[in-house]
């Protein structure tokens, strides 16, 4: 479990989280949604011990990370899995790992095998492709076999086969028991991979949901109609406060009415009712995009800032930025009691 109570983190006039205060349960895995720059990284560095709270805790398994007893064997997690020393093999890197956390040598071999990195193991990991080198990060965040993982944007830059195989791994790590937090700005890939979401937005929480609910309500929105009678049907429409966008109209698309928040039901008694005929009605699969839109139209206000603005924020982001310092929890063991925090 982890427990993030009114966290906030300020970089001098930046305010990177606002007050941000969620649970991630065990069991399955929960999304950290977000466009770039919203303060995923910087939330789950504080949950790691790795950045000190302007304001708040965020607490794993009831405890700050300073005050575990064995971080390693609590919480692991994959932040940058470029960090590793480039003439070490695989096996080295791992055994170091384990040394200085006291882990058992044995544990080292039994991580590689999990993730599929055995026939590689005596090999420099400064050699390693992206997605061995996220599989080599996985078997370190697994080294303590903790029940508690975070994992930073992990398919970024991976081909569509290192996608899967992360994706049913985080699934699988998450039918164990485990709590998962895994940070994301593509709202498909989440779709795909969570159950839970958190969404955040400029530092602050946007929504707190099950995946199903998500995409439910992008589903309930949009009816597509289409009538011999389009002009008195929008009329209606219109006359009932309905919001109705015309599509098509092209020599391959007929002309139709696209209706928001409502229902086929309603839209086919309605047309009844003034004896219109319809040619089709529809209720629309919205886009996840569709989904959020509506889920933040008001916090997104709030910031000042619009929805598409944000929304463009998940489509076009671009490639995340390391982080910094690059330095997984338990690097070296217990180095934040060290710097005194
Ligand atoms: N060390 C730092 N010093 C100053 N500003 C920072 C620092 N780290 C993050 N920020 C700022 O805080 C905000 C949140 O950044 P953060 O990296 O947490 O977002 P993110 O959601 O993880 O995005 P990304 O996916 O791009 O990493 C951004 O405006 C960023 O520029």
């Amino acid at each position: 479990m982890i427990e993030v109570r009114g966290l906030t983190k300020r970089y001098g006039p930046t305010l990177a989280v606002d007050d941000l205060s969620f649970q991630v349960r065990p069991g399955s895995v929960t999304g950290f949604l977000g466009p770039n720059g919203a303060g995923k990284s910087t939330t789950m560095r504080m949950i790691l011990g790795l950045d000190r709270p302007t304001a708040g805790t965020a607490l794993i398994a009831g405890k700050p990370y300073r005050d575990l007893d064995h971080p390693l064997r609590t919480v692991g997690a994959l932040l940058d899995a470029k960090w590793v020393h480039p003439n070490r093999s695989a096996r080295s890197h791992l055994r170091w790992m384990a040394a200085s956390n006291g882990i058992p040598d044995s544990r080292v071999d039994e991580v590689l095998a999990l993730v599929g990195l055995t026939e590689v193991a005596g090999k420099k990991a400064g050699g390693f492709s992206l997605g061995m080198s996220q599989r080599l990060g996985l078997a370190g965040a697994l080294l303590g076999d903790p029940q508690v993982l975070l994992f930073d944007e992990p398919v970024n830059g991976l081909d569509p086969e290192g996608i899967v195989w992360i994706r049913k791994f985080m699934q699988r790590l998450a039918a164990e028991g485990r709590t998962v937090l895994v940070s994301s700005h593509l709202l498909s890939e989440m779709a795909l991979t969570a159950e839970h979401l958190v969404v955040i937005g400029r530092g602050r929480l946007i929504a707190d949901t099950s995946v199903r609910e998500f995409v439910d309500r992008a589903s309930e929105s949009v009816v597509r109609v289409r009538s011999p009678q389009l002009e008195a049907l929008r009329s209606l429409l219109t006359a009932q406060g309905l919001t109705v966008r015309e599509e098509g109209g092209t020599t391959h698309d007929k002309p139709s009415l696209t209706v928001l928040d409502s229902t086929t039901e309603a839209i086919g008694e309605l047309a009844a009712q003034s004896g219109i005929v319809l040619h089709e009605l529809a209720g629309q699969t919205g886009s996840l995009e569709d989904a959020f839109m509506k889920l933040t139209g008001d916090q997104v206000q709030y910031h000042g800032t619009g929805a598409a603005e944000l929304l463009e924020g998940f489509r076009t982001a671009p490639a995340q930025t390391p982080l910094q310092p690059q330095t997984p929890p338990g690097y070296p063991p217990a180095h934040a009691k060290e710097a005194g925090r």
